[in-house]
Formats: C-alpha cells, sequence, structure tokens
C-alpha cells in the first residue's frame, strides 16, 4: 500500500471550509501549493466565487495558473479565512514559519485574517518548537549587527544562502536561521527578537492558529483547534 500523501489530505481538508463569498488567503510552501491547486481546482469545477490574497510571489503565480481572483490590501480589510503550512507546531499551537522564507506576508496575512488554518503533516507536531532553525527577516544594512545580537539571545545565527548568494526575500531582506535549541518561552523570544532594530520579523507565530489540521501515514487526520492538544 502506498503511503498517503499526508500533506495534500491536510490542504484538501482544510480546502473544505471555504465557501462562495470569502477572501481567502493563500499560504506558501509545498503543502499550501496543495492548498492552493485544490482552491483551483473547486474554482474550476465548482465555480467556487472567492477572491485572494498571496503571502509569497510563486503563491499568487500559482493563484493565476488556476484562474483564482487575487486582490491585494489595497483592495480588502479583513480575511475571512487563511490557509498556511508550517515548519513546526507545538502543543499551544504556536508555530514556526518560514522555512521557505515567506513569513513577512505571511504574517502579515496571518495577523490580518479572522481565521487561520494551519495544515501539516504528524512530522510538524513537536512538544516545544526550536528543532527547526527560526527564520529571522532582517534588513541587509544591519545584518552584521543583528546577527551579533541574536547570537547575544542564545543562538546560532547562518546567513540563508542560494546559488552561493544570500537568499532574498520578496521583500528585498535577508534571513538569518536562528538554531537555539529547544524555545522554553516562545511569546518572550518572539517580542526580544522583535525589538532588535533591523529586524523585520521572525518566524515564530505566537496564538496565531485556530485550527491546525495535521495528516498521518495511515491517511487519517486529527484537527487540533486553539485550546490545549496533547501529541
Ligand atoms: O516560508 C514558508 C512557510 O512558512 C511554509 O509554510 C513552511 O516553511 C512550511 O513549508 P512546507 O509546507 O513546504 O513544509
Amino acid at each position: 500500500m502506498q503511503p498517503a500523501n499526508t500533506k495534500q489530505l491536510a490542504a484538501e481538508r482544510a480546502v473544505t471550509y471555504i465557501q462562495d463569498g470569502m477572501i481567502v488567503g493563500l499560504g506558501t510552501g509545498s503543502t499550501a501549493a496543495y492548498a492552493i491547486k485544490q482552491i483551483g481546482a473547486r474554482v474550476a469545477e465548482e465555480n467556487l466565487q472567492i477572491t485572494a490574497i498571496a503571502t509569497s510571489q510563486r503563491s499568487e503565480d500559482l493563484a493565476r495558473e488556476l484562474n483564482i481572483p487575487i486582490v491585494s490590501f489595497e483592495d480588502i480589510d479583513k480575511i475571512d479565512l487563511t490557509i498556511d503550512g508550517a515548519d513546526e507546531v507545538d502543543e499551544q499551537l504556536n508555530l514556526i514559519k518560514g522555512g521557505g522564507g515567506a513569513l513577512l506576508r505571511e504574517k502579515v496575512v496571518a495577523t490580518n485574517s479572522r481565521e487561520l488554518i494551519i495544515i501539516v503533516d504528524e512530522t510538524k507536531l513537536v512538544k516545544r518548537l526550536g528543532k527547526f532553525p527560526l527564520p529571522v527577516e532582517v534588513v541587509p544594512f544591519a545584518l552584521a549587527v543583528v546577527k551579533r545580537q541574536l547570537e547575544q539571545l542564545g543562538c546560532t545565527a547562518s546567513l540563508r544562502m542560494q546559488n552561493n548568494e544570500p537568499y532574498v526575500t520578496d521583500n528585498g531582506n535577508y534571513i538569518l536561521d536562528c538554531s537555539f535549541g529547544e524555545i522554553q518561552l516562545p511569546a518572550q523570544l518572539h517580542d526580544a527578537i522583535k525589538a532588535i532594530t533591523g529586524v523585520v520579523d521572525n518566524g515564530l507565530f505566537i496564538q496565531l492558529a485556530k485550527t491546525v489540521i495535521s495528516a498521518y501515514n495511515d491517511g487519517s487526520i486529527q484537527l487540533f483547534t486553539n485550546d490545549k492538544r496533547s501529541v
């Protein structure tokens, strides 16, 4: 028996929450891409009437290919529902995001959404965040000073590279991937990083997810809501 495509399963379940007339936030990454494809299928097959806002250029490009109408914050106020992936999810549904470099737009969209549904496979569920290095988006001019200040918070920070060049985000910034090990107090760490001048944002999403949909290799799906859950 083939193992289930867990990312696709979680994504397809999340897309059932979308209804006609909604403004939908489109996440970024391999799991979110399954959701965008499924939204495209519903637009084509059911004539689903939605507009969407994307958290990255690549998600926007994919949505446009699938004839999903795209809007910007000039056109809308609140987003009804955002579906996005994550790199880690803890027991309080705090997240690490930004493995794909889209954390800033993802956080702008998440914080302006009435509801954020996170889609993951079981490998992303953790007791405590931090095994996955925390992405921090940094203004290039401030890179060296920000790196030093981040390391004073107890991490090793490495500049994300792509094709032997620093990786540049959709916003023209760099990413420092910060290995903290187990993060004991994610909300405090989030605030301490945000307080560094030259940091644009970081990949800690504290109490933003309302629902997490996790899919398992046996094909089952579990939903967690923002109350406590056990792994
Ligand atoms: O910047 C990228 C995002 O935060 C992604 O949602 C996250 O990295 C998860 O990506 P994937 O679904 O490819 O594991």
